[in-house]
C-alpha cells in the first residue's frame, strides 16, 4: 500500500468478491455483489473529502455539526463494466454529476477503442471519481484519465474493483497525482491480457454477453 494505491481489505469486500471471482456465480449474483461492494469502496474513496461544521439545533441544544464542504462530485463511468460500480455510488451521492467514457479493449493491441464520450462541464471544480472494475494494462484508464483532465478535471481518484501491478503500474506512470482505489491488487495479467487470478470479463459477466 503506498500513498498511491489503497486496497479495501474490509472483510465485507473480500467475502464478496470472493463470490464474485468464483466462474459458478450468476449474472444476477454478480451484479448484486458488484453494487453491494460499490457501497464499501465508495466509503473508502470519499474518505478524505475535506469536512467543515455547520450550525443546527437538535431537539436538545445547538451544536456544531459535520458536514462535507463545498466541493462537489463528479462520478466518470468507464463502459461497460463501469456502471456495475457506478449505480450505487450514485444512490449514496446522488447530487454528483455523471459522465460515461465508451472504450473497449481491442483484443488483439489491448488497446482501447473509444466510441463515446460525455462528460459534465466544470470539472475543475469537483472532485472527479472515475470508475471501472477493472484496472488491467491500465490501457483504458488511463485514455479517460486524459480524457476527464481534457474537460478541466484536476482532483481526479480511480476506482475498481481489481487492479494488476501492471495496470497500477502504468496509472502510476501516466497519471501519478491519481490515487487508486482497489479492492484487490492481483498477482499479473496473462498472455491475453487478462487479470490473474481474477474474474473473467467484468462486462460479459454482468450483462451475460458470454
Ligand atoms: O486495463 P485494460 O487492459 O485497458 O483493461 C480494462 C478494461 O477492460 C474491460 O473493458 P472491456 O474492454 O472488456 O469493455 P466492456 O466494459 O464493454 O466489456 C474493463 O472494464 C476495462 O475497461
Ligand atoms: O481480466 C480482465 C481484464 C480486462 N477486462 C476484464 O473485464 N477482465
Ligand atoms: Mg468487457
Amino acid at each position: 500500500m503506498s500513498d498511491h494505491l489503497t486496497i479495501v481489505d474490509h472483510p465485507l469486500v473480500q467475502h464478496k468478491l470472493s463470490h464474485m471471482r468464483r466462474a459458478d456465480t450468476s449474472t444476477s449474483d454478480f451484479r448484486r455483489l458488484l453494487r453491494e461492494i460499490s457501497l464499501l469502496l465508495a466509503y473508502e474513496v470519499t474518505r478524505s473529502l475535506p469536512m467543515t461544521t455547520e450550525r443546527i439545533d437538535t431537539p436538545l441544544c445547538p451544536m456544531d455539526a459535520p458536514v462535507i464542504e463545498g466541493k462537489k462530485l463528479a462520478l466518470i463511468s468507464i463502459l461497460r463494466a463501469g456502471n456495475g460500480l457506478m449505480d450505487g455510488i450514485l444512490e449514496l451521492i446522488p447530487s454528483a454529476r455523471v459522465g460515461f467514457v465508451g472504450l473497449y479493449r481491442d483484443e488483439e493491441t489491448l488497446k482501447p477503442v473509444q466510441y463515446y464520450c460525455k462528460l459534465p462541464f466544470g470539472l475543475e471544480d469537483r472532485l472527479t471519481i472515475v470508475v471501472d472494475p477493472m484496472l488491467a494494462t491500465g490501457n483504458s484508464s488511463a485514455a479517460a484519465l486524459d480524457l476527464v483532465k481534457e474537460q478541466g478535471a484536476r482532483d481526479i481518484r480511480f476506482l475498481c474493483l481489481l487492479a494488476a501491478p501492471e495496470g497500477v503500474a502504468r496509472m502510476k506512470e501516466t497519471h501519478p497525482d491519481v490515487p487508486v482505489v482497489t479492492a484487490s491488487l492481483d498477482e499479473r495479467l496473462n498472455e491475453k491480457g487478462y487479470i490473474v487470478p481474477g474474474l473473467g470479463d467484468a462486462g460479459d459477466r454482468m450483462f451475460g454477453t458470454k
